[in-house]
């Protein structure tokens, strides 16, 4: 009997319990979605019902008409923006705020984890100045070659597709393989062939981050949100196998280099420059064109602390990460969407046979063709491929024109992709317009023009934008031009000529839920 009340007593305490921890934003003035008993907002986040973009669509559509709405990751309170006044406040004026990512890592358990991402405050931000110098527009001019060596692989393999009677190809594991072989050559300076080769250790492991198996669904259920546990449980961001891989072959290419004064123009020369020197000399002959609002440009000191080979090693890693999913989700779905819209692939082509029927391609060229871009963007508009950005608000903010404070330690998540996809902001945003990022005045795509995030934000904003995002828009361009001039792409499955393409619901990036399959027809001179 005695044991029956204890346990009444625990449930009505535990309820009791509940039902304050879930009514924080409503003590604080703010409003809030209905919050379920011990789940909070995350019940299909946990249970993997939808996909992360879903999820946070229906809070988006839940809380139209409000600037911002409370939500709860389990009991842990979560601010979910969606004014995009607001959200420009967060990623630029107010940056002080938001500078960090609210993710943690205990990097002397877990040395690849010290990557720039998950850095926090002024360490974040010593490093960030340093290693903006590794991605400017001169850095990758000099990097071109080799990205170009990269896609001429991939174009040689659809060719021997097609020679061989199988020209249907599965491209959001190409484009995952072709980036596992841009990053292994561009950051860590080893020329492997994933493309060719599935089965190549470089690939097998990269593919391994992402799997979906238990851990890393705990790991990813931690990462949203309790991404503090992380540290105090040592749990390490990549398997361990991952880890021993990768430190093991970052410590042999170092020690090689630094041995044989061997120089590639590659990443992994300007990092072992920051590990030697602590600085990267700027490009002298480059203006770099849009990076004005960032503290990118600052000089560098040059007593700026050198980079310890641990710190090398997980910069190498996070540019692998980040390039590995991102950059190929966003070529499949630009690919994806060219495939369903044959005049504008046409109108595509012909903008790349203006300049490529005399030419090979060059980064000066590419950088200039006006409608590749549009399609580029409008892509990327569709199909962010991380759908929601997410910081940590780092000192109480008063939110402007209110009396209403936002905690320190608080997250903040902003659905990019819901606000990308919303009428009210884009007409007819379902469908694929690349014409709308076209200046008709100027032939330059907006981007170019506004600087602005408000609208537009699939590579965030402010001070903490993606660091790649040039390499991304270069190495994007780059495939489909070498692609389009050469082949036409067709749907296999004529579904999805009026069906919209579903997510993987397991997935934080934006994937499709299985790998589309693509006809490439050679195209005739
Ligand atoms: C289409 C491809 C890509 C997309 C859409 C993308 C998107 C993003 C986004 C949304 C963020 C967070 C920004 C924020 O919080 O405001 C980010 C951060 C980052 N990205 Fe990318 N990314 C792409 C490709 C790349 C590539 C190719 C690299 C490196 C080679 C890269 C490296 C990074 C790094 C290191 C960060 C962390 C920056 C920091 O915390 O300071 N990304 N990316």
């Amino acid at each position: 009997m005695g044991f029956i009340v204890a346990l009444v007593l625990i449930a009505i305490a535990w309820y009791l319990l509940d039902r304050y921890f879930l009514s924080y934003w409503k003590r604080n003035g703010f409003k809030q979605l209905d919050a379920t008993f011990l789940f909070g907002n995350s019940r299909k986040l946990i249970t993997q019902s939808a996909s992360f973009y879903e999820i946070f669509d229906e809070f988006y559509y839940k809380s139209k008409g409000e600037k911002f709405i409370g939500t709860y990751n389990l009991y842990k309170p979560s601010l979910l923006v969606t004014d995009p006044q607001m959200i420009h406040d967060i990623f630029i004026k107010d940056f002080g705020y938001f500078h960090d990512h609210a993710i943690s890592f205990d990097t002397e358990n877990d040395p690849l984890s010290g990557f720039l991402f998950s850095m926090t405050g002024q360490k974040w931000r010593d490093l960030r100045v340093r290693l903006s110098k590794t991605f400017t527009s001169g850095k990758l001019r000099w990097m071109f070659p080799v990205m170009k060596q990269n896609s001429d692989v991939l174009v040689n393999y659809i060719q021997k597709g097609l020679d061989t009677n199988e020209p249907v190809f599965g491209f959001s594991e190409l484009f995952r393989r072709y980036n596992a072989n841009l990053i292994s050559s561009v950051a860590f300076g080893i020329d492997n062939d994933c493309i060719n080769n599935p089965n190549n250790d470089f690939y097998k492991f990269g593919v391994k981050n992402f799997e979906n198996n238990f851990r890393n669904n705990v790991k990813q259920f931690l990462f949203t949100f309790m991404p503090r546990l992380m540290s105090i449980f040592k749990i390490k961001f990549a398997p361990e196998d991952v880890n021993e891989f990768f430190l093991k072959i970052v410590r042999e290419i170092v020690d090689y280099r630094e041995k044989n004064n061997y120089n590639r123009n590659d990443f992994m020369d300007l990092l072992i420059q920051l590990k030697n020197q602590g600085y990267v000399p700027a490009d002298k002959d480059v203006v770099d064109d849009d990076e004005k609002e960032t503290f990118e440009n600052e000089t560098e000191p040059k007593t700026m602390q050198k980079l310890t080979f641990n710190e090398l090693a997980a910069q190498a890693f996070v540019f692998f990460l980040a390039a590995f999913e991102t950059n190929s989700a966003a070529m499949t779905f630009c690919l994806i969407e060219l495939a369903r819209n044959p005049k504008i692939q046409k109108k595509l082509q012909d903008e790349l046979d203006e300049v490529y029927k005399t030419q090979d391609i060059t980064y000066e060229s590419l950088i200039n063709l006006k409608y590749l871009e549009c399609c580029m963007l409008e892509a990327l508009r569709k199909y962010p491929p991380v759908p929601i950005l997410f910081r940590e608000c780092t000192k109480d903010y008063k939110i402007p024109n209110t009396d209403l404070v936002v905690r320190k330690g608080t997250d903040v998540k902003i659905p990019i992709m819901s606000l990308h996809r919303d009428p009210e902001i884009y007409d007819n945003p379902h469908d694929f317009i690349p014409e709308r990022f076209l200046d008709s005045a100027t032939g330059n795509s907006k981007l170019d023009n506004q600087k602005s995030a408000i609208f537009f934000s699939p590579f965030g904003d402010g001070p903490r934008h993606c660091i790649g995002m040039r390499m991304a828009r270069v190495s994007s361009k780059l495939i489909i031009a070498a692609l389009l001039s050469k082949y036409t792409f067709s749907l296999e499955d004529q579904r999805l000529n009026h069906e919209d393409v579903n997510f993987d619901i397991k997935s934080f990036p934006l994937r499709p839920d299985h790998d589309v399959q693509l006809r490439a027809t050679l195209r005739k001179n």
